[in-house]
């Protein structure tokens, strides 16, 4: 039973699971469609959900051991058994265990297998939940319900994140419950593209039209059903693809498995395809934002220097205006100065004039005397002539001087 059909409908955790789960085409063996959940740990969001939804739904149920089968049941098992207050019993593949083993065989969906379990593990009545992490054919689950019921104990009930209902393994558990989470979305994807595919080609993309955008007619149409095989993947890119390689791949199928795996690998190439316009787009979006990171730091220092240099020159108008107030003060000074000064020159322009003329009167009598005093010597050399009467005239001249 899906958790969808029991309570859970519309509720969202399912699809962060189910997204949360890679699935990888032909591992290990050609056709197969691997359920890969170690991407699923790597999501502690998600990987809690899965945790959550079995405790909400186990831990009022009595149970006292939860059995988890190698390997991945040891993943789900000890959250869920640790939370519900249970032992956690592991059943191993053959070889593993020490002491006393009882052991089952069963087949899988890609070969043959045997699980073990420790006989002390289980005491008789005890109520057991088995875990796994997938359920395909039912065989593994199938071999640890017959390990348990031989130890003596009830189960309960058999829980997986993963089913796969084309194998319908319920049908293989003995009557007991079997509670899924999750089916694989990428089973629903193929049968959904098998169906467009195989459409007749009048039929399959009638209402695209490669020059203009897509025309839709009814919601039954071809286009829709690609539309929910492919939400994220533009429809002109998809269609073309599927035109391309999908239609020529699944026609040369030789049966339904075979057009099975061919329409998954299809789809893998178009999710790779639908990825690498993602990254493209995502690139693209963090150069942009890169871009925009940069413009608006230098834009910011722009501003940030803009203002600054505002500040400067804010500072230099008002220093500039207190020297233009000292300078008209000071023009105001001199204005009051200028007919003092103009006075005090025209005074000193006259005295000087003044001193000149003096000057000029004193050169005059200068000259007068020394002509006088020429004359004189003249006179009384002349007077002296001769014998000590000469030498006595040379007294008196320096005399005179
Ligand atoms: O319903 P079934 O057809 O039995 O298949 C389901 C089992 O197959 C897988 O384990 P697998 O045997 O691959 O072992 P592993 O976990 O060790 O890889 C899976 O984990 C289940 O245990
Ligand atoms: N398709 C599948 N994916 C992962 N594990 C599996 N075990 C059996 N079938 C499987």
């Amino acid at each position: 039973m899906f958790a969808v059909e029991n309570g859970l409908q519309g509720d969202p955790r399912l699809q962060t699971i189910s997204d949360a789960i890679r699935v990888i085409p032909h591992f290990p063996k050609t056709g197969i469609m691997f359920q890969d959940i170690t991407t699923l740990l790597l999501d502690p969001v998600a990987f809690k959900h899965v945790v959550d939804i079995f405790v909400d739904r186990y831990k009022h149920m009595n149970i006292s051991l939860v059995a988890g089968v190698e390997a991945r049941g040891f993943i789900f098992g000890p959250p869920i058994a640790l939370a519900i207050g249970a032992k956690f019993v592991p059943l191993r593949k053959p070889g593993k265990l020490p002491g006393r083993v009882i052991s089952e065989e069963y087949e899988l969906e890609y070969g043959n297998d045997r699980l073990e379990m420790s006989m002390e593990a289980v005491k008789t009545h005890e109520r057991a939940l088995v875990i796994d992490d997938l359920v395909a054919t039912g065989g593994t689950l199938s071999a640890s319900i017959n390990l348990l019921e031989r130890a003596g104990a009830e189960v309960v009930e058999c829980a997986c994140v993963v089913g796969l209902p084309k194998f319908k393994g319920e049908c293989r558990l003995k009557g007991k419950p079997l509670y899924v989470l999750v089916e694989p979305s990428h089973d629903i994807r193929i049968e959904s593209l098998l169906h467009i595919l195989r459409r007749p080609a009048s039929k399959r993309f009638r209402c695209y039209s490669p020059s203009k955008s897509p025309i839709w007619s009814s919601p039954s149409s071809s286009l829709d059903q690609l539309r929910t095989v492919f939400p994220h993947l533009e429809l002109t890119v998809l269609v073309k693809a599927l035109e391309d390689h999908g239609i020529r791949e699944v026609t040369q199928s030789t049966g339904n498995d075979d057009a099975k795996v061919r329409a998954a690998t299809v789809l893998e190439a178009l999710a790779k395809v639908l990825s690498a316009r993602e990254q493209v787009a995502n690139k693209f979006q963090d150069c942009s934002r890169k871009r925009y990171r940069l413009n608006h730091w230098r834009v910011q220092q722009q501003v940030e220097a803009l203002i600054k240099d505002n500040a400067v020159l804010k500072r230099a108008v008002a220093i500039q205006h207190e020297r233009h107030k000292d300078t008209n003060q000071q023009l105001e000074l001199l204005k009051q100065l200028i007919p003092q000064n103009t006075r005090c020159f025209l005074i000193l322009i006259l005295n000087k004039r003044k001193m000149q003329v003096n000057n000029y009167g004193l050169n005059l009598r200068i000259q007068q005397v020394e002509q006088e005093t020429v004359c004189r010597k003249d006179s009384i050399r002349m007077s002296f002539k001769g014998g000590t009467g000469e030498e006595k005239a040379t007294n008196v001249i320096n005399k005179l001087r």
